[in-house]
């Protein structure tokens, strides 16, 4: 035991001794009970389990009486030397005691000395018991704090590092069980800006662009979607039920740039497909719900079909969107018509459509692909249903320049509509910087040139360039075409062509944007220079009807049957015409053939979005011959500059090109043939899905971190 601690105790047993001394005071000087008693008195005293002994001395310094453990030999004198001590402990038989010395003075005086001799073993067990309970209180106080402190830690840590979790997948910050923790906020802020650096690195990064097919662009979808739904919106429809005369029905594609590059991209990512049913025998093919399974035989994707009445679409589609958008986006003199009923029709038709896709969409964020000027206003009418929904709206022809698009009576109601759109797409820069600054002329809108997002009305639209494409064939697929000797046999014996002629070719829908009559004037002013051609050439020039209520397209063919005319009168013979109008549908195979049989393709649009006939040619032309003379207009030249580049406008430009495609060695052709086809094979048209949906998802995951991100602060 430490002196501290005896010197406590020895303080208690001086009181205690003093209280005893008291009590025994009187007996002590009562001579009649010292006489007779006080043995017995002492004897009785001790039997306290505390008190061990008591001597009484008497003022002389003798011990007079003592108790049974008061030491024999202990002097008082010594005694009450011990007393005197601080501590005051001293060793008898039986263990330590505490020594108290207590003078007992009576009414005669000094009567002696009392010395009192207590336990201290008691002591030193409860001194054990304190110090073991201490321990025990230590430890447990400390067990527990260790305890709290480690659920504490693990439980914040849990939260931080779940929070953290879901702010990088875009989840949540917290489980929702838990509730939101300020002390994220700021790391939900950092992860949000970092985000943003990663996206702009991400979009800086040269990609590994190569490689794009179908099954890359599936498993895109599977990935980074995550399976997530697809709805495709167009106008036209994939597959076009016709009703024969004997009842029967047939399917027949369209001649379309669009179907061309949108069906395959459908076939890989499954979904749902809305488009006007415009076949005679459309309705005969649908189920109860207008859905049809495509494509014939296959079921790899439904498509929907809307019906509108002959009002409707001679409103929307020949009205305001082949009338009114069609030449005021495509700059190709001829002047846009914008009748106030056609934009009625417009209008009505646009929400027709929204509606169907909210009808038909399974969740409240479908990815929405929006095709094109018939839909200009969907995508905001589709975003007020569904705010969740990734809209991904493109334009697939170009956008002009803002005076050109100023002349539209409704471009507010335009661009307030296609900025429904999450990201809208161009085949070109160009195009998206003249979208950009239309915008900054007529809306109050925030544009960020560096991100090439347009914020307006609260939401962000990224605007970006997609080049569109075509499918590349497969090698099983080349592998069943006719060859290129073949392809050629059969279409002299077809169209009766005189052999040794060189032939080139044009494939196009019936549609002044085209060139066509361009065209046509750069194969005559070529039998004009060079009549070494006269007798040696045919120019095969298939049109696709289009559009033939519109009075505008059927003076187009008229002034394009007389030009054939005229050119067939000066330079053909009766047997053997230059220019070969085949002004009918012809099926993919069929147009795959002329295109292995020419020596020469020209593609000479006074302005297109891409074009995509130049890259069906190449695509066809796996014996690395034949010449592509391309409109510097076409989006598609920016890509393909091995081609022989020209001004439709220049026609003596075209017609050298033309002369100069028709004696190109074939070392040459090939070079350029090989470089071209390189190209096309990698800038597929599932790269422009692949590239827009990757764009969609990181989207998506930017806008997940950015809903939860505000949710946490507002809360
Ligand atoms: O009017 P149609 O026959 O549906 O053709 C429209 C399509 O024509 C194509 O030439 C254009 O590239 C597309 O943008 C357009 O949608």
């Amino acid at each position: 035991m430490d002196r501290l601690t005896l010197r406590w105790f020895a303080r208690d047993l001086d009181m205690r001794g003093n209280l005893v001394a008291n009590a025994l005071a009187d007996s002590l000087t009562d001579a009649e009970t010292r006489g007779r008693k006080l043995q017995a008195i002492f004897d009785r005293a001790v039997q306290d389990e505390r008190l061990v002994a008591i001597g009484w001395c008497s003022p002389s310094g003798q011990v007079l009486r003592r108790t049974a453990r008061f030491p024999k030999d202990l002097e008082c004198s010594h005694a009450k030397e011990v007393a005197a001590d601080r501590v005051a402990t001293m060793n008898i038989e039986g263990g330590s005691v505490h020594v108290s010395f207590h003078p007992i003075v009576g009414e005669a005086g000094a009567a002696g000395d009392l010395v009192l001799m207590h336990d201290l073993s008691f002591i030193e067990r409860r001194s054990q018991d304190t110090r073991k309970y201490l321990i025990i209180l230590i430890a447990t106080l400390g067990g527990a704090i260790a305890l709290v402190t480690v659920i504490v830690a693990q439980l914040s840590w849990r939260g931080w590092v779940s929070g953290a979790h879901a702010l990088l997948r875009g989840e949540g910050l917290l489980k929702p069980m838990l509730p939101p923790s300020p002390e994220l906020a700021p790391l939900a802020a950092d992860l949000r800006e970092r985000l943003r650096d990663l996206e702009d690195e991400y979009r800086r990064m040269p990609r590994s662009d190569e490689g794009w097919s179908a099954e890359r662009l599936q498993s895109l979808l599977r990935t980074q979607l995550r399976g997530d739904e697809v709805i495709v919106v167009s106008n036209r429809e994939p597959y076009i039920h016709e009703k024969q005369q004997d009842g029967s029905l047939v399917v027949r594609r369209p001649a379309s740039g669009l179907v061309t590059a949108v069906e395959p991209v459908m076939r890989a990512c499954s979904g749902t497909w809305i488009a006007h049913g415009s076949g005679s025998g459309d309705r005969a093919a649908v189920d109860r719900h207008d859905h049809v399974p495509l494509p014939p035989g296959e079921d790899e994707y439904q498509l929907r079909r809307l019906w509108l009445t002959e009002e409707q679409e001679q409103g929307y589609y020949y009205g305001f969107a082949n009338e009114g958008l069609w030449p005021l986006c495509h700059v190709a003199h001829v002047r846009p018509v914008f009748r106030e009923q056609d934009w009625e029709h417009y209008r009505n038709v646009n929400q027709l459509f929204a509606d169907a896709v909210v009808a038909e969409a399974r969740s409240e964020d479908p990815v929405v692909l929006v095709q094109d000027y018939h839909f200009a206003l969907l995508p905001a009418m589709v975003r007020r249903k569904l705010p969740r929904a990734t809209i991904l709206t493109f334009w697939h022809i170009p956008w002009p320049n803002p005076e050109s698009f100023g002349i539209c009576p409704w471009r507010r109601e335009i661009l307030e509509g296609m900025l429904g759109s999450t990201i809208l797409g161009f085949h070109t820069r160009y195009h998206c910087k003249n979208f950009i600054e239309t915008v900054d002329r007529y809306l109050e809108a925030r544009i960020e040139h560096e991100h090439s997002t347009i914020t307006y009305g609260g939401e962000d639209t990224l605007v970006e360039s997609y080049p569109i494409s075509i499918e590349w064939p497969s090698p099983e697929e080349a592998r069943e075409w006719p060859s290129p000797g073949q392809c050629r046999t059969e279409l002299f014996e077809r169209l009766n062509i005189p052999a040794g002629h060189r032939v080139a070719v044009g494939v196009d829908r019936f549609d002044y944007t085209k060139g066509i009559l361009e065209r046509l004037n750069a194969v005559e002013r070529l039998l004009e220079k060079h009549p070494e051609w006269r007798d040696r050439f045919t120019f095969v020039q298939v049109a696709a009807p289009s559009r033939g209520a519109l009075e505008e397209y059927r003076a187009f063919r008229e002034r394009i049957e007389r030009a054939t005319a005229r050119i067939n009168e000066r330079f053909g013979r009766p047997d053997a015409p230059v220019v070969r109008l085949l002004a009918q549908h012809h099926d993919h195979d069929q147009v795959m053939r002329l295109y292995r049989a020419a020596d020469v393709c020209m593609v000479t649009s006074l302005h297109d979005g891409m074009n995509l006939v130049c890259k069906e040619f190449v695509a066809a032309r796996d014996d690395e011959r034949g010449v592509l003379v391309l409109s510097r207009f076409a989006g598609a030249a920016r890509e393909m500059p091995e081609a022989l580049v020209v001004n439709p406008y220049h026609v003596e430009e075209t017609a050298d090109a033309l002369h100069q495609a028709l004696t190109m060695p074939p070392a040459e052709q090939r070079e350029r043939m090989a470089s071209l086809r390189s190209t096309v094979h990698e800038y597929n048209v599932y790269r422009w899905a692949g590239r827009m949906l990757a764009d969609a998802a990181r989207l998506r995951l930017r806008q997940r971190v950015s809903d939860r991100v505000q949710r946490h602060s507002v809360a």
